[in-house]
């Protein structure tokens, strides 16, 4: 089976594993709730996180936000829809000297005809390499068979 259920939430194999009891998605009806999703890969490294030899951390604001933008849209798939079905964006950055880069890359993905959007700065998220989090809500009809 493929996709989530009515009113049931779903675990994607092979995505990042969520770091706590909660889904990647949840469906409702025609309306599917993506969790807050970050750079996370698979293997639990972070797309625009980066050391170099020194152990000299550099994070990428445009790299992650394009790969946050990219797993929500994989997340999508998975419940039978895309990036095109989102209704509404909640975005966390720590810090808002980020939001042009995290504006230029979104511009990529959405414009004014587009999901409502709400950017906010959080004091935290749950790794230091993490500069953003997406959540976000899509409308796509279910199909009943
Ligand atoms: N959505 C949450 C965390 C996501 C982390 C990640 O995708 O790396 C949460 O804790 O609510």
């Amino acid at each position: 089976m493929s996709g989530a259920e009515n009113g049931e939430g779903r675990v994607i194999p092979g995505k990042a594993r969520p770091r706590g009891r909660f889904p990647h998605y949840r469906r409702a009806g025609d309306f599917v709730f993506v969790s807050g999703t970050s750079s996370r890969r698979p293997d639990n490294s972070f797309a625009g996180a980066s050391a170099d030899e020194f152990g000299v951390v550099s994070l990428d604001i445009k790299e992650q936000t394009r790969a946050v933008i990219e797993n929500i849209g994989a997340i999508l798939a998975d419940a039978g829809g895309s990036l095109a079905d989102v209704v509404d964006v909640t975005s966390f950055l720590v810090n808002m000297n980020d939001f042009g880069g995290y504006n230029t890359v979104y511009a990529e993905y959405f414009d004014e005809a587009g999901p409502a959007r709400t950017t906010v700065a959080v004091h935290q998220l749950p790794h230091p390499h993490l500069l953003i989090e997406i959540k976000a809500t899509a409308f796509i009809p279910r199909i009943d068979l």
